[in-house]
């Protein structure tokens, strides 16, 4: 089984390059973000340590945590941004090695990952290669306040908590520049997919 991890910063299509390899090669797929949220929410592995964290104030009515409120300090304060990963992130990649361990018994051929934090947390030892989504910064910007309404300042503090695209270039093995269409996109994904013999 070959395992892809897919990186990029906020907004550069990392989720549309994952969801066409779902939906067109056999592929299993995990989204790290996701699979925090998971671990996250009440009954997660992670909602005691972050809850005693952050306190009571971060959660809503039923006891999820609030995700805006949780955003709002994160992207904010260094520390508790350091708090949170040093809480979450170990959990997170038990939880895809085990996703790997299972489809590589069940024969699946590709298992990518999608994370924006891949070359922080080492996923490099995990993955045969790791793939770095490209779009201009201008683009990413207009794509997340158009399709998630983020305010730019939302984004300016995201964009800080991530590396730069020199380093994530310098990281990846291949890069995807989806700045153009979704069209353009599919051509340089599917050239790629198309030289490994095991697909
Ligand atoms: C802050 C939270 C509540 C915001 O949730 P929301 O659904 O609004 O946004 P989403 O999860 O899609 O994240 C928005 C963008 O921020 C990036 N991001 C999320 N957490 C972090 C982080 N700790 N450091 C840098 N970037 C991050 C995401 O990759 C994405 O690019 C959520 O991202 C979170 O709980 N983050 C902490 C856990 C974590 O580190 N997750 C990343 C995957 S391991
Ligand atoms: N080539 C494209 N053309 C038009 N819209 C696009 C393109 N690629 C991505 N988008 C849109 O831009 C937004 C961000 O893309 P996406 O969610 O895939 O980014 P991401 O890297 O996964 O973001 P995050 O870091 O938050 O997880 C989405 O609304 C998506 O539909």
């Amino acid at each position: 089984m070959k395992v892809i991890g897919i990186t990029g910063g906020v907004g550069s299509g990392k989720s549309e390059v994952l969801n066409y390899i779902g939906r067109h090669y056999e592929a299993a797929v995990v989204q790290a973000d996701e699979a925090a949220h998971l671990l996250m929410q009440p009954g997660g592995a992670c909602y005691p340590a972050v809850m005693k964290l952050l306190g009571p104030g971060f959660t809503d009515q039923s006891g999820d945590l609030d995700r805006e409120r949780i955003a709002s300090v994160i992207f904010h304060d260094d520390v508790i941004r350091t708090q949170i990963n040093q809480i979450v992130h170990p959990a997170v990649k038990q939880y895809v090695l085990e996703s790997i361990e299972r489809e590589r018994q069940a024969g699946t051929p590709l298992f990518l990952i999608e994370a924006a934090l891949l070359i922080e947390d080492h996923y490099d030892e995990i993955c045969d290669e790791l793939w770095y989504i490209y779009a201009d910064e201008p683009v990413r910007r207009k794509r997340l306040v158009q399709d998630r309404l983020y305010a730019s300042q939302k984004i300016d503090e995201i964009m800080k908590s991530q590396l730069s695209e020199v380093e994530f270039s310098s990281h990846c093995d291949f890069e995807i520049n989806n700045s153009g269409d979704l069209a353009d996109t599919i051509k340089q994904i599917d050239s790629r997919l198309h030289t490994y013999e095991t697909l």
